[in-house]
């Protein structure tokens, strides 16, 4: 595990990270999710010991990150490689930093992927030189990997195998994967915890699937004198009140995150157990009452609301 602990770095002045208490576990990929300027890199950075923290502590399996040079691989966003090197020079360059280096793996993984180890990296696409060096990292044998968006620029089919390569690689060596990204989207089938960084600071960070047990999200369309046409829609809702009545009943029994109001329609997400919260829905009589499934990034969405947050100025 890593465990970082109050963990600053200002640059001019300015905290890039701010004060970051963060406990990465093993095993798994986390990510570190914020806007441009969020603070990410600089926290890449840190945790690599590119650079010097001004303030806090970063433990590496309960050890000062400066013993731990070989259990971590960082990958920045583009990776430095010899004018005219292939994926095999490379191999046996990393060899000397990483000794568990698997140069014969390299060349496993370059073949599943048909790319020759033997070609100047140069000479690759950017997401060919994007596999290259993910399957570099992946063979270090480190423990631990440091990189910035993992997938970006890699094809739906390259970036199925390599999430593949990697599930395999963190469930038979508890290898452990930090990765800086813009969106949630790439990674929410792979990553088991994020984390969310804004101006320097950490947002919220946790385990996606166990805030996903607790959350829910419902549709209920009820009756209304506008159904009947009587009046117009919106002459509808204000002259019975039905719907706002409701979400107030709703608002005062429920956990609610969410909730708005459309046509005759509530769609409103929740905390809380999912039967308990039917079974209250269904007291107010509703001609339609369904579950939405949520996605990660939605419940991720909601939670940041929750905490006062502006999630369009958190994340993309
Ligand atoms: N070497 C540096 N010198 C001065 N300021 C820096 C330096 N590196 C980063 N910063 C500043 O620190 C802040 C965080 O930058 P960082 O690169 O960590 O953000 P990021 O979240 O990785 O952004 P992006 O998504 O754009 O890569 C920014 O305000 C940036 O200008």
């Amino acid at each position: 595990m890593i465990s970082v602990r109050e963990l600053t770095k200002t640059f001019d002045g300015k905290p890039a990270v701010d004060h970051i208490f963060l406990d990465i576990p093993e095993g798994m990929m986390f990510g570190l999710l914020g806007t441009n300027g969020a603070g990410k890199t600089t926290m890449l950075r840190l945790l690599s010991g590119i650079l010097e923290p001004d303030f806090g502590e970063i433990l590496v399996d309960d050890e000062s990150l400066s013993v731990s040079a070989e259990k971590i691989f960082y990958l920045p966003d583009t990776p430095y490689y010899f004018p005219n090197a292939t994926m095999e020079q490379m191999a046996k360059f990393y060899q000397r930093q990483y000794p568990g280096m698997d140069a014969e793996g390299v060349t496993y993984m370059a073949e599943s992927l048909n790319l020759d180890v033997r070609q100047p990296i140069r000479t690759f696409s950017k997401g060919m030189k994007r596999q290259a060096f993910l399957i570099l990292a992946l063979c270090a044998g480190t423990k631990y990997l440091l990189c910035d968006e993992v997938f970006d620029g890699l094809d739906p089919i390259a970036a199925e195998v390599m999430k593949n390569l990697f599930r395999q690689e963190m469930k038979e060596r508890k290898f452990t994967v930090v990765v800086a990204s813009h969106r949630l989207q790439e990674l929410e089938d792979i990553c088991g915890n994020i984390a969310i960084l804004h101006k320097g600071g950490l947002v919220t960070a946790g385990d996606m699937r166990v805030q996903a047990e607790n959350m829910w999200k419902f549709q209920c369309a009820f009756h209304t004198n506008a159904d009947k046409g009587e009046i117009t829609e919106e002459e509808g809702w204000s002259s019975c009140g039905k719907l706002q009545d409701i979400m107030d009943r709703l608002e005062n029994t429920l956990d609610i995150v969410r909730i708005h109001s459309e046509g005759s329609f509530i769609t409103l997400t929740v905390r809380g157990d999912k039967e308990e919260i039917r079974a209250k829905l269904k007291e107010e009589h509703p001609a339609v009452l369904n579950e939405i499934p949520m996605s990660l990034e939605e419940i991720f969405i909601a939670e940041m609301e929750v905490k006062g947050y502006d999630i369009r100025k958190v994340l993309h």
